[in-house]
């Protein structure tokens, strides 16, 4: 991360979350205790804008919830805008803005436009600095077509920008964003990453950014933090994860006709469609090599090889095909 002399929008040091679970031993009923979040650390300067990802149950939730004051840390020291969440909670409202693409925090029998007014009356936004900011959203999210329809007859994406528009109208320091882009149609993605994109370059405003999406990881994220199993497993730049994982890179060989699948020294066509074949380059293999050896023995048309997206690299530290990434040790970017 770039360090600035400023005071960090979010300073988590050894955070962790523990929850009760109730089991049953054999026959006897059992009380667990299951670390959700396990000695989680970061810092996130003004302005940034960072990705929170990891699989399911990784501990995504949980951590927005701590940062958001709805959890109380189990120990650790946890300062969003300089303030304990849990303690501060009404405070930091103010402050941030938080929407969960799962669920609305708009009131469903009432049109956008009214939701939005009372969004106003509980931030305490002055009723000019509303006008204008309200304005100044609904053009950038196209909010116009539906501000006088109630929110439970929006659609999904129509709602994610309304609920976009409230998380903003009291220009929040801090955005904090629980798969905000799940179940949009292409479109609606776009508008709303753009949004998002503009909002953190012109206003400046610091985002945090939890999502499956890799198009909104790789559109959006400079720098990510990938958590395991409550861990935090890597801290860094998305280039240079690509470069630490230095995933496998998958050779796609047309050949002049079908032919049975390539195998050439340890290396196999993983899969064959006519007379195209894909073939999976391990880390450290000579590509250039292969493809001479391939000519030699085939008659090839032509041949690509295709880098590892950030699909393959996130596919494979979740499987946990990299040593790093089950010692749960972050790593250096
Ligand atoms: N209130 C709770 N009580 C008990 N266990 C919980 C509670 N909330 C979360 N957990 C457990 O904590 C772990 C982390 O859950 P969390 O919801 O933070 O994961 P996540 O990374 O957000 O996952 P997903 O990507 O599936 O949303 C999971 O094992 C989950 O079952």
């Amino acid at each position: 991360m770039a360090e600035t002399g400023a005071e960090p929008m979010i300073r988590a040091v050894d955070v962790v979350k523990s929850f009760t679970v109730r089991g049953r031993e054999g026959r006897r009923r059992a009380r667990t205790s299951l670390r959700a979040v396990d000695g989680v650390s970061f810092t996130v300067a003004p302005g940034e804008f960072v990705g929170y990802l990891g699989p399911n149950g990784a501990g995504k939730s949980t951590t927005i919830k701590m940062l958001t004051g709805i959890l109380t840390a189990s120990s650790g020291t946890l300062r969003v805008c300089g303030l304990d969440p849990s303690r501060r909670r009404t405070a930091l409202a103010r402050r941030i803005g938080v929407v969960f693409g799962q669920r609305t925090t708009l009131w469903w029998d009432l049109p956008l436009r009214d939701s939005l007014a009372l969004v106003r009356r509980l931030y305490r936004v002055d009723a000019a600095a509303h006008r204008e900011r309200l304005a100044e959203l609904t053009a950038l999210l196209e909010l116009e077509p539906f501000l006088h329809t109630p929110v439970r007859q929006l659609s999904l994406g129509q709602r994610m920008r309304g609920d976009l528009a409230a998380a903003l109208l009291h220009d929040p320091e801090l955005l904090v964003l629980d798969e905000p882009t799940i179940g949009l149609d292409v479109v609606s993605k776009t508008t709303v990453r753009d949004f998002l994109e503009r909002t953190n370059a012109e206003r400046g405003t610091t985002i945090l950014l939890t999502t499956h999406d890799l198009g909104d990881i790789e559109r959006l994220c400079r720098r990510v933090l990938i958590i395991d199993r409550g861990r935090l497993a890597y801290d860094g730049g998305l280039d240079e994860l690509r470069r630490t994982v230095d995933a496998d890179r998958t050779l796609v060989v047309e050949l002049a006709e079908p032919a049975p699948p390539i195998a050439l020294g340890g290396i196999a066509a993983e899969r064959v469609e006519g007379a195209r074949q894909w073939l999976r380059v391990p880390r450290g293999e000579n590509a250039a090599a292969l493809v001479a050896a391939l000519a030699q023995r085939h008659e090839v048309r032509d041949i690509s090889l295709r880098e590892a997206g950030i699909e393959d690299v996130l596919a494979g530290l979740y499987r946990g095909d990299h040593a790093y990434w089950c010692s749960g040790r972050p790593v250096a970017p």
